[in-house]
């Protein structure tokens, strides 16, 4: 794949950015949680620009030519790769908060039960766990932290225009599932989004091993 960059970007910011989202990418898959080219990493680049996976790559096996530039419309720059089929999700957190730079997007088999398991109530509402200190804002065990579950679509405005209602209510979001699909988390650099997807993929393997035990 050839990559041009606009002229005002450097070889090695694009490079940096590239290596982050594959070696996150790598150790994601490591875990299982991308099976079956599933799944889809970004980072912002700078003000108007992010790098993102490459429409179905092997997550576990990226290298730089798997990622690439798009506007934040999700506009492809400098190449005729086709990005994310799910790159308006990522875009919409670049445009909404100027201070996230990574946004992840895995399919691990516990956020993809999960969020069946709490698609009709919308929302799982986390409470009680000391890990919720790990997400952003959060310090007590005692708060709530509400995950909405949207329902899946392939129509990618139809999604964000659930996140955009969401967040337009007025309501904290720092990550959402997609029933039957998956969960998207970001973060102000990728370590951030990192222990946001880690602790919430912990505690809804919590909330579900709670709800088995308890039925
Ligand atoms: C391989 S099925 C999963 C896809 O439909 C999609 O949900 C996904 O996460 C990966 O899509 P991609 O276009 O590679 O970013
Ligand atoms: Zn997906």
């Amino acid at each position: 794949m050839t990559q041009q960059l606009p002229a005002t970007m450097s070889q090695s910011l694009f490079d940096s950015r590239a290596d982050a989202i594959a070696d996150a990418a790598r150790q994601l898959a490591a875990l299982g949680w991308t099976p079956a080219t599933s799944s889809n990493f970004s980072m912002r680049v700078d003000d108007e620009h992010a790098a993102i996976t490459i429409s179905g790559r092997d997550k576990g096996h990226l290298g730089r030519d798997d990622i690439m530039l798009i506007d934040l419309h999700g506009h492809a720059v400098g190449t005729t790769a086709r990005p994310s089929a799910e790159t308006a999700l990522h875009t919409q957190v670049y445009r909404r908060w100027p201070e996230m730079t990574a946004v992840l997007h895995t399919h691990s088999r516990t956020q993809s039960v999960a969020s069946r398991l709490y698609a009709a109530r919308g929302t799982i509402q986390l409470q009680g766990w000391e890990l919720q200190k790990a997400i952003s804002g959060y310090t007590s065990h005692d708060s709530v932290l509400e995950i909405p579950v949207f329902p899946n679509t392939q129509h990618m405005p139809d999604l964000v225009a659930q996140v955009d209602a969401w967040l337009d209510a007025g309501k904290p979001l720092h990550a959402y599932l997609i029933d039957g699909h998956g969960i998207y988390t970001w973060g102000r650099d990728i370590a951030e989004a990192r222990r946001h997807l880690e602790a919430l993929e912990f505690l809804l393997e919590c909330e579900m091993d709670l709800r088995r035990l308890s039925s």
